[in-house]
């Protein structure tokens, strides 16, 4: 790797982001995975500083106003960002940077860092996707419901993005997410 690069993979809840992450990380132990902040309690199984930092309202909002977060959005009730520092120190490092977030913070990215490479990751259908958060059992009924409201709207904005994946089976999705980071330039 000759310099360092941002990769940003977002989309709604539910359609495989994490699933498709760790599969991508477990190939390529290069790639760094960037830390998020959050106010959300911690799922059972969760570690501090692994999955996420967890913070209170407090102390988010003073990492937002002492500009520490590279960006953040309120998803779900609660606030999710990605720590500057962490990220800022990778890319210098030159080394490849992914950033797990949900649509607004994808959005955000491209204004501090127009050379990231965004994916959305897409379900093959609403139908699919309600499937998965229902299998997942993560979620309440009434969560659940929010998810896909908002789904439809964060699916209208796919094409923002500069690249696109619809998320059908797992390893042919895996392929095209690697072909993306690695041959951007090659048209399949
Ligand atoms: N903007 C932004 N979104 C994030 C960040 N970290 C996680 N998210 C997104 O927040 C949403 C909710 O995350 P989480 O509560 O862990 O639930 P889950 O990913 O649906 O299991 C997901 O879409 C995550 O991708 C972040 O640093 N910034
Ligand atoms: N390609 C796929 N086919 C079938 N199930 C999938 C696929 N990708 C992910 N899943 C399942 O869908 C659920 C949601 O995936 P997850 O990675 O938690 O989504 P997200 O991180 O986007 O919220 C999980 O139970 C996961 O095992």
């Amino acid at each position: 790797m000759t310099s360092g690069k941002l990769i940003v993979i977002t989309g709604p809840s539910g359609v495989g982001k994490g699933t498709l992450v760790k599969l991508l990380l477990a190939h390529h132990p290069d790639l760094s995975l960037s830390v998020s902040a959050t106010t959300r309690p911690p799922r059972e199984g969760e570690t501090e500083g692994k999955d996420y930092f967890f913070l209170s309202r407090d102390q988010f909002e003073n990492m937002i106003e002492t500009g520490e977060l590279l960006e953040w959005a309120e998803y779900a009730g609660n606030y999710y960002g990605t720590p500057r520092q962490g990220v800022e120190e990778k890319l210098q490092a030159e080394e490849w940077v992914v950033l797990e977030i949900e649509v607004v913070g994808a959005r955000k990215i491209k204004q501090s860092f127009p050379e990231a490479t965004r994916v959305f990751i897409l379900p093959p259908s609403l139908a699919v996707l309600e499937e998965r958060l229902i299998k997942r059992g993560k979620d309440s009924k009434a969560a659940i419901a929010q998810r896909l409201e908002h789904a439809e709207t964060e699916i209208a904005a796919a094409e923002e993005f500069e690249f696109c994946v619809v998320n059908d089976d797992l390893d042919r999705s895996l392929v095209k997410l690697e072909k993306i980071i690695f041959q951007p330039s090659q048209k399949d």
